[in-house]
């Protein structure tokens, strides 16, 4: 094996069952792992799940035992983990290989995800379009989460209000929000690479600063940029540990009739965070599932 090299990146590429897909993605992500992809073979009727870790922090027992914390995952479907393959990579791979998979990306009745770098496709010309190059950020529009969220606001467009998104990544729910109404976003992610998409992907949408902003950073963040101001709606999808620990702090981010799409939760978990929350003083409108994750409407009392 090829010694760890601080600008490489192990791929690793795991073929995986269809009912997998989404459980491994949510492991992956809380282990911190967020460059991930699914390649779908549809000829093949098969797919295979890729992820890039960097080659510095992640040694060869760090990566035996990252499988160790996978396989469990397959034991629930009756299926056990196909081997993994594991290959040290440079930079460019990550985004290169997004480009050869991902395709423009209907969601709901009114929205299209197009990448960057694809002409808008004429069967879709009356939609929405919200363009995006997700470079190293999670947020294409296709993981269920991400879904969840563009689909609730399809239903309830936030009209003239103001939106704050955490935890944006590509930006893409920031950006679904203006195109379905909102009249201002602020951002904020902790992962740098996010914010960096998110401000390249706001100049691919012609959004300028009065529109979309986006902060690196957290609660804390959002709050020194609003300046005592707040929000309409909080969007939030990260993972539900996360929300938990999180949400007693959203009441300064909201109006007196705030509103949040929490999102990243798997269904599992929403009774617990229901819980929390209002025990925090939410009230809980609705949960909403797509498959195993959740998206739980939450409003201040
Ligand atoms: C599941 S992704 C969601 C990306 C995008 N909003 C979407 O819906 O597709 C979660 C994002 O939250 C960010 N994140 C994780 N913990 C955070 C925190 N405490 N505050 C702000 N962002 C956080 C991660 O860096 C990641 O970009």
């Amino acid at each position: 094996m090829n010694s760890a090299s601080a600008c490489c990146w192990w791929r690793l590429a795991l073929p995986i069952a269809d009912e997998l897909e989404e459980s491994l993605i949510w492991k992956l992500t809380e282990l911190g792992i967020s460059r991930i992809a699914v390649q779908h073979v549809p000829e093949k009727a098969e797919r295979t799940l890729l992820a890039w870790l960097p080659s510095s922090e992640w040694s060869e027992s760090d990566r035996d035992q990252l499988m160790v914390n996978l396989r469990p995952l397959a034991e629930p479907f009756g299926l056990q983990l196909a081997n993994p393959t594991w290959c040290e990579v440079a930079d460019e791979d990550w985004s290169l290989n997004w480009k050869q998979h991902w395709q423009s990306d209907p969601v709901g009745q009114r929205l299209l995800i197009l990448p960057a770098w694809l002409d808008l496709p004429q069967e879709y010309a009356d939609r929405l379009v919200v363009r995006m190059d997700p470079g190293s950020a999670f947020g294409t529009g296709s993981h269920p989460s991400t879904r969840l969220c563009l689909e609730a606001l399809e239903k309830n467009p936030p009209l003239g209000l103001r939106v704050a998104d955490l935890g944006c990544g590509s930006g893409v729910l920031g950006f679904a929000a203006l195109g379905f109404g909102a009249r201002q976003v602020l951002a904020a992610d902790t992962d740098s690479q996010a914010v960096c998409a998110s401000r390249a992907n706001a100049e691919l949408n012609q959004l300028d600063l009065d529109r979309f902003r986006v902060v690196h950073g957290s609660v804390d963040a959002l709050s020194a940029q609003l300046q005592g101001e707040v929000v309409d709606l909080l969007l939030c999808n990260i993972l539900a540990p996360v929300i938990e620990a999180l949400a007693s702090s959203f009441d300064q981010l909201l109006s007196a009739n705030g509103r949040c799409l929490l999102s990243g939760l798997l269904v599992d978990q929403a009774p617990r965070l229901q819980v929390v929350l209002e025990a925090l003083g939410w009230r809980v409108n609705s949960l909403t599932v797509q498959g195993c994750w959740g998206l739980l409407d939450v409003s201040k009392r």
